[in-house]
């Protein structure tokens, strides 16, 4: 027999459940269909994974640099037992994810989702139908097509690593091409990283990029711009990666060149939805080219980050439209980003490499700030971008603490603060927040 719901999910990431959980809550009939572990990239393979290994790599960069100001003795990082705490920490969220939701009232489907219409989906040769249809699959890594490809790893299969490699290279300039730079550096690997042109991070505001990338190279990386893999043959235990540039013999390969969406094997040509090579395409209430088909998360076609706060902000969103709570378009607020190096870099809201006569840019060292002389976090800077009433509009911080610099910012831009309401707002001394509040 059929069984029938009110709202089908394909995917359980947080494109999903963060929605999902409450719609349930509130006496909606709902479904969830995930061929693999629940809870999708972020916590399995993503976000999670990857700030449990960080976090011990960038307190060993924060202890190598209080040496001679006040600790002796420099600390060493065991990949194994990281690796093994990672484990620990992962390994039940799953398990968690999936009882919340059960708990709430969802029926979970194993297997694989493909649509036969717009209001019907076949799970291994099960059909289920629903009123409303959410397409929430998220993206895979992105394969190079060059000869020898198959010799490369991806983010999965870094993250899974008991031992890291003596030498590691990694093709790529954007997120995980550095996060994985940055740890693989602070483990005492040694670190090349192949850029296709001279632009890392193309999002970020590039002086600051180009700061990240000289203390990258500091710590050690091996660094060249321009240098695009024609090829790669196996030599050995090892690789060797051909180029127009020259050609190099390396332990293990990371292809970190971007990851694309999970359109295929929908059956979205099928029942008429469009979409791109960057995703599916949705109006302005996320619904699809077909009536009752939404979208969330990373797989939809947008200019917003995809990120885990978007995936989380579009699912509670659908999550007030089907509930009645709303008819309104979504309006997304400013999405931070960061880039969880050794120092990371955040930013928010408007940084114009061109500043218009709207837009007052402010750009000032770390060292200007005495809290950075005691956390021993010198060497970067901090953005703010104002407008003509002096509301902040954008910022950008380099430094150990950026995320906590710009999530501190965020209600000044998204509220549209003016100087005599950010007084009203009193922080904690001496913390990073008040730096940042007094920053803007
Ligand atoms: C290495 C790495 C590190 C990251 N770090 C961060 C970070 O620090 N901060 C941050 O904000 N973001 C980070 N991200 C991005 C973040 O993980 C994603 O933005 C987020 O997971 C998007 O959620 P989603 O639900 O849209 O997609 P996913 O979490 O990818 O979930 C999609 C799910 O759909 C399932 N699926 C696929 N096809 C089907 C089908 N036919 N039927 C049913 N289910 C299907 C998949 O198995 C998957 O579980 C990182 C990503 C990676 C890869
Ligand atoms: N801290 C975070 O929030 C975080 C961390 C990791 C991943 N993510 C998310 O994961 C996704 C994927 O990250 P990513 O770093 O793989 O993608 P990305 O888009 O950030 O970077 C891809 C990089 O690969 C380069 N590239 C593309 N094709 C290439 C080729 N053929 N040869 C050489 N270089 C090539 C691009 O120029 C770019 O530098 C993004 O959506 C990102 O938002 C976020």
């Amino acid at each position: 027999m059929t069984k029938h719901f009110d709202v089908l999910y394909l995917g359980s990431g947080h494109g999903t459940f963060d929605g999902a959980i409450p719609l349930a809550a509130r006496g909606k009939q709902v479904a969830v269909v995930e061929p693999d572990l629940i809870g999708g990239t972020c916590p399995n393979r993503g976000c999670n994974a990857k700030i449990t290994l960080d976090l011990p790599a960038s307190l060993k960069n924060q202890v190598d640099r209080f040496q001679g100001y006040g600790l002796d003795g420099k600390t060493k990082l065991d990949w194994g037992a990281n690796y093994a705490h990672e484990r620990q920490v992962i390994e039940a969220l799953p398990t968690m994810i999936g009882g919340m939701m059960q708990q709430a009232g969802i029926t979970l489907i194993e297997g694989r989702g493909q649509f036969s219409d717009a209001h019907t989906v076949t799970v291994n040769g099960a059909t289920y139908t629903a009123d409303k249809i959410v397409i929430a699959t998220g993206l895979h890594p992105h394969q190079l097509t060059v000869p020898g490809a198959e010799l490369t790893h991806d983010s999965s299969d870094f993250l899974n690593l008991k031992q890291l490699p003596e030498h590691l290279t990694i093709i790529g300039a954007g997120y995980i091409a550095l996060e994985t730079a940055s740890m693989a550096l602070a483990a005492g690997s040694q670190v090349s990283l192949l850029m296709r042109g001279d632009q890392a991070l193309r999002a970020f505001y590039q002086p600051l990029v180009e700061q990240l990338l000289d203390q990258l190279v500091a710590q050690g990386l091996d660094l060249h711009r321009n240098w695009q893999a024609t090829k790669f043959t196996a030599a050995g235990d090892q690789v060797t990666i051909t180029s127009a540039a020259g050609e190099l013999t390396t332990d293990w390969i990371l292809n970190a060149t971007g990851r694309d969406p999970n359109t295929a094997d929908l059956g979205l040509e099928k029942i008429g939805v469009n979409f791109t090579t960057n995703g599916i395409t949705v109006d302005d209430h996320l619904q699809t080219s077909v009536a009752g088909v939404y979208a969330s998360g990373d797989v939809i076609d947008k200019q917003q980050p995809k990120l885990t706060p978007t995936a989380v902000f579009e699912s509670t969103y659908l999550m007030h439209l089907f509930s009645g709570d709303t008819t309104n378009a979504i309006k997304y607020p400013a999405i931070p980003s960061v880039v969880f190096t050794s120092p990371r870099l955040a930013q928010v809201g408007q940084v114009p490499a061109t500043p218009t006569a709207q837009q007052h840019v402010n750009l000032v060292d770390l060292k200007a700030d005495w809290y950075r002389e005691a956390t021993r976090d010198l060497t970067g800077q901090t953005l703010t971008v104002t407008d003509n009433d002096q509301h902040l509009i954008g910022a950008a911080e380099l430094s150990e603490q950026a995320e906590n610099t710009i999530n501190t910012v965020l209600p000044a831009i998204q509220y549209q603060l003016t100087p005599a309401q950010r007084e009203q707002l009193v922080t904690l001394f001496p913390t990073i927040g008040f730096s940042a509040w007094a920053a803007i």
